[in-house]
Parts: C-alpha cells; structure tokens; sequence
C-alpha cells in the first residue's frame, strides 16, 4: 500500500493506515516489530515472487480519472512510445517490413540498442523490464506526428508478452507475419548457424529434423 502512488490525492493510503491502526489497537496481544524498507522488500519479494518483475503502466492510459495523467512527469510524455509492435516470430520478413515502413515519412522507430543488435526486447526480457519505463521510452525519438513502430521479434512467443504489452500499451496495434513454416524453420536453423549454436553448426537440418533437435535450437 506505502509504495502505491497517491494519485490524485485520493486519501487512499491514509484511509487505509487509519483503519489499520484502529485495528491494531483493538488487538494488543498482536506483537509488532520494526523493519526497514529493505527487509520488508525482502519479505515481501519472497512471499510474492511474481512480482519481482514489475508489470509496468502509464497513468495516462487510465481512462477512468484524467487527473492521473495531469500529475504524471512531465519529463517523459505518454505520447513516447509505440503504436505499432511488430512481434514476429522471427524470420518472417519483419526487418524488411520495419524498413518499408519508416522510409515512409509517416512512421519512425526506435534507436537501435548496443546491445541486442537491433531490437530492444524490452516485454521478452525480464532483465530488460527491470531497466524500467523511463529507459524503455529513452529508446524512442520524442513524440513528433510521426507514428512510433517497434520491432522485436521474440515478442511473438513469450509467455509474459500479452499481458505486459496489454498493460503498459493497451491501444498498440499487434503486426504478426505469417510465412511458410518450412521456409521459417530453415530460415531460423541458417540464423543459427551464422550466431555459432553449435547443433546447427555440427548438424545438418535433416539430421536435426530427424533427431528432434529442433527445439533445442529456440531460445
Ligand atoms: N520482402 C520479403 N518477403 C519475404 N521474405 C523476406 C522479405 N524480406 C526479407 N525476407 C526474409 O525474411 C527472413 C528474415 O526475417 P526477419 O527479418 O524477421 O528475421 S529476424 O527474426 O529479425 O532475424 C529472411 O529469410 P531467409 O532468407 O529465408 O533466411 C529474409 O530473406
């Protein structure tokens, strides 16, 4: 509850401390000990470990209370993140239909990042939610009249996916491209071989479809 935002001056938290002190007060066998911030967090990261990767939000996608959007930072703009994903899967063509499109006037993308080659990988990487929303919208241009695209293929099958980009970009549009899936498997074990994965370099894609390793060459 201490680490919720009072947005809005709701009186929320306060509310809630009031009741709990009444509570704790009417119950004085209840023995109460201090802990500082950074033991409660490890208390409560252990009890919770789901929530150790945080599920990020914009105040400003609330529809519910404008007055969220209005407190909200005005160093980094709502405006400043994408309204197209393109998630994949990989070696279906998405870097060639990233590349159509921002040559048009109308879209542009992210920066590419130094460390992931071109993508930014931010829903699929749970290290990467960790650098947090200031540093995912970093990634961007700041908000112009052009409509902001990001592409990261390994959106496509990640488990946490949806719903992290449900969360924090509720009103995206999701691009998937289909291709040939005999095509794209031999496209992916090709992209193996050329990053060294050493089943795909010491087999041959018979050997490997017959012996079941294909799966061994996903991530
Ligand atoms: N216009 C168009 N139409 C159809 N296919 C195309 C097109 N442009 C690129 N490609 C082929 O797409 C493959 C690369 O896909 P991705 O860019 O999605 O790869 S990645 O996941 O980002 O690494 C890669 O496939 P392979 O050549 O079979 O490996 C590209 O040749």
């Amino acid at each position: 509850m201490t680490h919720f935002s009072n947005f809005a001056g709701d009186n929320l938290a306060q509310i809630m401390f009031e009741e709990l002190i009444t509570f704790v007060q009417r119950w004085p066998q209840i023995k109460l000990v201090y802990r500082s911030q950074l033991q409660l967090a490890d208390i409560y990261f252990k009890t919770f470990p789901g929530d150790i990767i945080p599920l990020w939000n914009l105040p400003c996608n609330s529809l519910l209370n404008s007055r969220h959007a209005d407190i909200y930072s005005g160093d980094i703009a709502c405006q400043r993140t994408p309204r197209i994903l393109l998630v994949g899967p990989q070696k279906t063509g998405s870097t060639a239909l990233l590349s159509f499109l921002v040559n048009l006037p109308e879209f542009s993308t992210s920066y590419k990042d130094p460390d992931s080659f071109e993508e930014i990988q931010f829903f699929s990487n749970s290290s990467g939610c960790l650098f947090g929303i200031d540093w995912y919208q970093s990634r961007f241009p700041l908000p112009t009249n052009t409509i902001l695209i990001e592409k990261s293929a390994t959106y496509f099958d990640h488990k946490m996916c949806p719903q992290r980009i449900h969360t924090l970009l509720p009103n995206s549009h999701i691009v998937i491209i289909l291709r040939d899936p005999v095509e794209r498997v031999y496209s992916w074990f090709q992209h193996q071989r050329v990053h060294r994965n050493i089943l795909a370099q010491n087999y041959s894609f018979i050997d490997i479809l017959q012996n079941n390793f294909m799966n061994k060459l996903t991530r």
